[in-house]
C-alpha cells in the first residue's frame, strides 16, 4: 500500500546577522511549503543568523539572538502543523555547535549538532564550532528559560539521533557530512532512516555543482532513500556566493531541483513521493542483510506526527512527482549569472548609488561590464518579484520606476569611463564607448595626460631627473615607473568620479562602488600595478581565469546580442601603458613571459594539486614533453622556474587585492582562501637544484636510450 508524502526544501537568501530579515524569509518559506502541501520543511545551514557570520560566531550574543528568533518562528501561527528542520547555532555545556533543530507545533523534538565540520578552502568551521565527534551519542539539553516557557519543555535531546514519525524515520546530515568518507546517511540508512535532510551553506565555484549532486544521487542510489538538500543562496556579506540549487532526490533520481542562480529571496520546492518506493528499492539490495546484522542503533525520538496521512492513498490529487534530468548550467552561464546575482545583493544591501567601472576596451573590464549588464537583465526579468521591485525603486530613489529594459537600469546605476593617455589607441577607446552605449551605462570618455605629465614634472622639479620610456632609451626601472604612474592615477580618478558623478547628474543617491577587473591569472602572476584600478571596492571577475572570461564573452556576444563583443575577443590583450610605435605594441603574454593557458595550468597545479616547484616540474615534464609541444626538460624547467619567480616576487600584491567573487579552485586570494607568506625567496634555491638534478637524469637517460638504439641498429 502506498505511503504518499509531500516534502519541501528551499533556497533562502540569508544575510549574516540580519536576524529579523532571516526570520521573515524562514517564515515565508514555511508558509510556501505548506501551500505546496508539504508536511516537512528543511532550511539551509545556520539559517537563523546566516551561514557566513565568521568570527561573529565567537560572540555569545549571536546565540542568544538566535534562540530568540527561533522562538518567534516556531510560535508563529503560520508555522504550525508541519515538521520543521531549522539551522541554528547553539551553545551546549559552554561549547558552541552548528546545529539543526527539529520541531513540530512549537515543540522541540531534537537538537542535532554537526558531526564533521567544513574546514578546507573557504571554510573555517573549526575556528568557531566544535564537531560532535560522538556518532550516535546524545545528552539532555537544558533549554533557555524563554524557550522552555514557550514550548513547555525543560529539556530536549541533544545529539546524533533520528526522528521516528508515525510512518517513517528521518535523519539529518549537515552539508560537509555528505562530503566525508563515513557520511552519516550510510549508518542511518542501515538503521531504517528513509528520509535524509541536508541543510547546507555551500558556495558556488565554477563547474562544482556536479560534485554535490553526484554525491547526493550516489548516496541514495547506494542506500536507497529520499534526500532533501537545502542551501543558502546569495551574497551574505563576503566573497562567496551560495548557489542554492535545493534538490530532492529519490533512490538516485532527481524529482525536484530549484534554481542555482536567481534574485528570488525565497524559493521553495516540493515533491510528492511514495515511501514504498524506498522500501522496495532497499529490499532489492543486500543492504537489508547488512542492516539486521548491526548492533549499534540510533536513538529514535518518537513523535506523534503523521507525515503521510492515510487519506492520501485515496486522494486522486496526490500525484507522485515524476523524475527529471539534473539541470546544469554551462560554465559561461555560471559566469553570467553567479557574479551578477552577487553584485545585485551587494548593491541592494550596501544601498550605494550604483557601480563605477574604469572601462579600458580590453577583455577584463569588458567582462565586468557584461556582468553588470547581466545583473540588469536579471532585475528586469524578475521585476514581478515584489522584493526586486522594491529594491530597484529604493536604489534609484524612484517609487514609480518599473524598468522594462536592462539599459534603463544601467542608465541610472551604472557608470563607465575610458581614461585615456597618449598611449591609448583609438580602437580601445572606440570599443569602450560602443560597449557602454550598448549596455546603456553613463559613460565618460576622457584624457588624463595633463595629470600624468603634472606628476612627472613634479617629480622632475623635486629630483632634477625625468624618467623616459625604454623605447626612447630609458632603463627598465624608468619604464615601469612611467607605466605605473598612469595606472595608479586611474585609481585616484576612479574614486573621485565614483564619489561625484551622481552629484553632477543631480541624483539623490550617494557615491558609487568602484569595480575592479583583475582576473585570477594576472593576480597569480602579479601582472598588475599595486594600487591601480585593480584596487577597487569589489571585483566580480577576480576569481575567474582569462580563458573562461574569453569563453564567457563569446557566449554573451550571442546570448546577450552584443555583436561589439566580437571585437574584444579578437583584439590582442594590451595594457597600453607604453608608447605604441611602428614596430612595438605592448602585449600581455609577451610582457608576462608566459601564456594565459600556461598560467592557468601552473595555478591549478600550485593550489589544487598542491605541487611545489619540483612536483610541478615533474608533472609538466610528463605532459609537455609529449606531442604537440615536445618540450625538452630544460624548457619545462625554465618555464616552471619563471612562473615561481614571478609568483613569489609579486605575492605581496595579493595581500591588498580587492575582495573578489570566489569562483575558482585555484584562486590566489591571500585574505581568505590561499594563505601564504608574502616574503618568499623567488629563486626557490633548494627546489631549483632538485629540478636541475632531475633534468640531468632525464638527459642522461635519453642519451642512453639513443646510444642503445644506435647500437642495436
Ligand atoms: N616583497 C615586497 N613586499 C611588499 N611590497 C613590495 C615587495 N616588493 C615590492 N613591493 C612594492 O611593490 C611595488 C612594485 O609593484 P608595482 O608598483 O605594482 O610594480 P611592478 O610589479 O614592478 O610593475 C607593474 C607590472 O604590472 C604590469 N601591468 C600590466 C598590465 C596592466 C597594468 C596596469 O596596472 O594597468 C600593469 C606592468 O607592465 C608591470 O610589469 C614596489 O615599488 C614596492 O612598493
Ligand atoms: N584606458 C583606460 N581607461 C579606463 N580604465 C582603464 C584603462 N586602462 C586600464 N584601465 C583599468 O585598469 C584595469 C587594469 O588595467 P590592465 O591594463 O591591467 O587591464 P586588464 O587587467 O588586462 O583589463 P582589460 O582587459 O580590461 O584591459 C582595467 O581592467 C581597467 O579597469
Ligand atoms: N558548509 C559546509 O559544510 C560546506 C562544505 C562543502 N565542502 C561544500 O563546499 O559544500
Amino acid at each position: 500500500m502506498g505511503h504518499y508524502i509531500t516534502i519541501a526544501t528551499c533556497n533562502l537568501n540569508q544575510w549574516a546577522l540580519d536576524f529579523e530579515g532571516n526570520r521573515d524569509r524562514i517564515i515565508e518559506s514555511i508558509r510556501e511549503a505548506k501551500n505546496q502541501g508539504a508536511t516537512l520543511r528543511v532550511g539551509p545551514e545556520l539559517e537563523i543568523c546566516g551561514y557566513g557570520c565568521l568570527d561573529h560566531f565567537g560572540e555569545n550574543d549571536l546565540y542568544d539572538h538566535s534562540w530568540e528568533i527561533y522562538g518567534q518562528i516556531i510560535s508563529h501561527p503560520d508555522t504550525q502543523d508541519i515538521l520543521l528542520d531549522i539551522g541554528v547555532p547553539i551553545i551546549h555545556k559552554s561549547i558552541k555547535y552548528n546545529c539543526r533543530v527539529i520541531s513540530y507545533n512549537s515543540k522541540i523534538l531534537l537538537i542535532r549538532p554537526k558531526l564533521s565540520l567544513a574546514n578546507d578552502g573557504n571554510y573555517r568551521e573549526m575556528r568557531y564550532f566544535t564537531p560532535w565527534n560522538r556518532p550516535k551519542y546524545y545528552e539532555e539539553y537544558q533549554l533557555p528559560k524563554s524557550i522552555a516557557k514557550l514550548t513547555g519543555q525543560l529539556r530536549v535531546t541533544f545529539g546524533d539521533c533520528v526522528i521516528e514519525t508515525l510512518e517513517t524515520r528521518l535523519g539529518c546530515e549537515t552539508c560537509e557530512e555528505l562530503f566525508t568518507p563515513q557520511s552519516p546517511h550510510i549508518d542511518m540508512s542501515l538503521d531504517g532512516v528513509e528520509i535524509f535532510t541536508n541543510s547546507s551553506g555551500s558556495h558556488h565555484e565554477l563547474r562544482k555543482l556536479d560534485t554535490r549532486l553526484e554525491l547526493i544521487s550516489e548516496a541514495t542510489k547506494k542506500c536507497g532513500g529520499v534526500y532533501l538538500y537545502a542551501n543558502q543562496r546569495g551574497c551574505d556579506g563576503d566573497r562567496l556566493y551560495y548557489d542554492g540549487c535545493a534538490t530532492i532526490i529519490v533512490n538516485g533520481s532527481v524529482v525536484a531541483q530549484a534554481s542555482q542562480f536567481s534574485l528570488k529571496d525565497v524559493e521553495v520546492i516540493s515533491a510528492t513521493i511514495d515511501l514504498d518506493d524506498v522500501r522496495s528499492y532497499r529490499n532489492q539490495k543486500s543492504a537489508s542483510m547488512q542492516s539486521v546484522n548491526r548492533r549499534d542503533t540510533y536513538k529514535a525520538i518518537h513523535c506523534d506526527v503523521e507525515l503521510s496521512p492515510s487519506s492520501n492513498v485515496f486522494n486522486p490529487h496526490i500525484v507522485p512527482t515524476a523524475t527529471r534530468a539534473i539541470r546544469y548550467h554551462l560554465p559561461e552561464e555560471e559566469i553570467a549569472l553567479g557574479p551578477a546575482c552577487w553584485l545585485w545583493d551587494y548593491l541592494r544591501r550596501s544601498k550605494t548609488g550604483g557601480y563605477f567601472l574604469p572601462l579600458s576596451g580590453g577583455i577584463d573590464s569588458c567582462a565586468t561590464a557584461v556582468i553588470v549588464h547581466s545583473m540588469c537583465r536579471l532585475v528586469v526579468n524578475s521585476i514581478n518579484d515584489k522584493q526586486v521591485l522594491a529594491d530597484i525603486r529604493a536604489l534609484t530613489h524612484d517609487p514609480e520606476f518599473t524598468p522594462t529594459k536592462p539599459q534603463e537600469i544601467a542608465e541610472r546605476l551604472f557608470y563607465t569611463s575610458f581614461m585615456g593617455t597618449e598611449n591609448s589607441s583609438k580602437e580601445t577607446r572606440y570599443r569602450a564607448k560602443e560597449l557602454a552605449r550598448k549596455v546603456g551605462s553613463y559613460h565618460v570618455d576622457m584624457n588624463m595626460d595633463t595629470l600624468v605629465s603634472a606628476v612627472i614634472t613634479t617629480f622632475e622639479v623635486a629630483t632634477g631627473k625625468r624618467p623616459i620610456f625604454k623605447i626612447f632609451g630609458g632603463s627598465q626601472t624608468e619604464n615601469l615607473a612611467l607605466q605605473n604612474i598612469q595606472a595608479r592615477l586611474r585609481m585616484v580618478i576612479s574614486y573621485l568620479f565614483a564619489q561625484l558623478l551622481p552629484w553632477t547628474r543631480n541624483k539623490k543617491s550617494g557615491g558609487l562602488l568602484v569595480l575592479g577587473s583583475a582576473n585570477v591569472d594576472e593576480c597569480l602572476r602579479g601582472y598588475l600595478t599595486k594600487y591601480d584600478c585593480s584596487s577597487a571596492d569589489i571585483n566580480p571577475i577576480g576569481g575567474i581565469s582569462k580563458t573562461d572570461l574569453k569563453r564567457f564573452i563569446a557566449w554573451a556576444e550571442i546570448n546577450f546580442e552584443l555583436p561589439i563583443l566580437h571585437e574584444f575577443i579578437t583584439a590582442t590583450p594590451t595594457a597600453e601603458l607604453e608608447p605604441i610605435t611602428e614596430n612595438y605594441v605592448q602585449s600581455d603574454e609577451v610582457d608576462m613571459g608566459m601564456s594565459y593557458d600556461e598560467l592557468s595550468r601552473f595555478g591549478r597545479l600550485r593550489k589544487v594539486e598542491k605541487c611545489g616547484p619540483l612536483a610541478m616540474f615533474i608533472k609538466l615534464y610528463h605532459e609537455w614533453s609529449q606531442p604537440p609541444l615536445n618540450l625538452t626538460a630544460e624548457q619545462v624547467a625554465e618555464k616552471v622556474k619563471r612562473f615561481w619567480f614571478f609568483y613569489a616576487i609579486n605575492r605581496h600584491k595579493m595581500t591588498t587585492m580587492t575582495p573578489a567573487y570566489h569562483a575558482e579552485q585555484y584562486s590566489p586570494d591571500d585574505n581568505r582562501f590561499d594563505l601564504r607568506p608574502f616574503l618568499i625567496n623567488p629563486r626557490f634555491p633548494f627546489a631549483s637544484k632538485k629540478i636541475d638534478e632531475v633534468v640531468s637524469q632525464i638527459n642522461e637517460r635519453e642519451k642512453e636510450i639513443k646510444y642503445n638504439n644506435i647500437s642495436v641498429d
